[in-house]
């Protein structure tokens, strides 16, 4: 079986996503029957498309962007197209996340749900945003969506959440959910280094959000877990709702005083029927999340016939977000 695809914003995790379908092509075929060609890329000022399918190790010789796009087509002597031209298909939503505008994931996915296309988004701005109106539109157009890229990714958390669990009650959802404030926090820990300087290397590695705000203040956490809230719990709250501190007030002398008691401060999400909380909390080697270290995150769900079960793991990376996206795709058509 042939499947197109479509990808919105070709940044770090797209780049990614187009190796391991070229690396995995045959492996694909033979495993599931199913061979991914990608048809189109959009950028915020080019959209490159060619239905026969793009050439990926050509693409690859160009940076990221708009940009590297336009250069690919111009070389190739294509012109740019508009989403007009594009018909049916997989829309992959890999654009920066905005949570005040949803944008612009937020009109990709409303284009391709129109278009009775199939979603994977990565990006979280339109979930966070616009949830109940986007899974009001996919159930309207047949269209299927997952989104593993936009909850811990290459953590599965929204398939044991919705899956392995699907038989019970998710009372309580905790964890570490994101992995650059993770990384932030045991680099202090271990190594007692400054903080601005993790916070460059975890931009050069690329995990961390385009708006760093959004990983040491708490928000990615916060619209993770309420991605994860909306999809497996019952509450019916609201994102205003949340309490949200993040990590930007933790000192040194804070992180060894706790270490000294033998603990160790994360930043951890809480989810249950009352609401979300997120804040760094002082843990014990008795609670999992201790041992979660590094670019790894946690999750542990509370059930109410399966008891406690923690998944931990799948440390942030481009690399590891652009698998659990296409994971996503072969879950939807195997
Ligand atoms: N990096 C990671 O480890 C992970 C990222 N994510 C999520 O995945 C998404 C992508 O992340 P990442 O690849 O790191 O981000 P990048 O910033 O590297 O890439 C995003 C790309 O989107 C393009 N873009 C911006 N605006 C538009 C627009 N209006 N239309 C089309 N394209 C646009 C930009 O290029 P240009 O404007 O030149 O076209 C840019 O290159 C984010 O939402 C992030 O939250 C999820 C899990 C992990
Ligand atoms: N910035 C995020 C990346 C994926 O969502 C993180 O650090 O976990």
């Amino acid at each position: 079986m042939k499947k197109k695809i479509i990808i919105s914003g070709y940044g770090k995790v797209a780049k990614e996503i187009l190796k391991l379908l070229k690396e995995y092509r045959v492996l694909f075929t033979k495993k599931y029957n199913i061979e991914f060609i990608v048809v189109a890329v959009i950028g915020s000022k080019f959209l490159l498309y060619q239905e026969e399918g793009i050439d990926i190790d050509d693409l690859s010789l160009y940076g990221l962007g708009s940009s590297s796009l336009e250069n690919y087509a111009k070389n190739k002597r294509i012109k740019s197209k508009t989403l007009n031209d594009i018909k049916g298909g997989l829309l992959i939503e890999s654009t920066p996340t905005d949570i005040n505008t949803g944008e612009p994931g937020y009109s990709y996915i409303k284009w391709a749900i129109k278009n009775k296309m199939d979603v994977v988004s990565l990006s979280k701005g339109a979930l966070v945003k616009y949830f109940d109106e986007i899974m009001e539109m996919k159930i309207e157009s047949n269209s299927q969506i997952k989104y593993s890229g936009a909850t811990m990714a290459a953590l599965p958390s929204m398939d044991v959440g919705l899956y392995s669990l699907s038989s019970t009650k998710i009372d309580r959802i905790e964890g570490i959910l994101n992995g650059t404030s993770n990384y932030i926090l045991t680099e202090m820990y271990n190594k007692e280094e400054n903080f601005d300087q993790i916070i460059k290397r975890s931009q050069e590695e690329g995990i961390a959000e385009k708006n760093i705000d959004y990983d040491i203040k708490g928000i990615d956490t916060a619209n993770k877990l309420y991605i994860l809230t909306k999809s497996l719990l019952t509450s019916t709250m609201n994102y205003k709702s949340i309490k949200i501190e993040g990590i930007e007030n933790i000192s040194i002398e804070k992180i060894r005083e706790e270490k000294r008691k033998g603990n160790k401060i994360k930043l951890i999400g809480i989810a249950d029927d009352e609401g979300i909380e997120v804040r760094p909390m002082e843990i014990s080697q008795s609670n999992p999340l201790y041992y979660v270290d590094g670019k790894e995150k946690g999750i542990v769900y509370y059930t109410k016939d399966m008891g406690k079960i923690v998944v931990s793991g799948g440390e942030s990376s481009p690399k590891g977000a652009a698998s659990s996206a296409i994971k996503d795709m072969i879950n939807i058509y195997r």
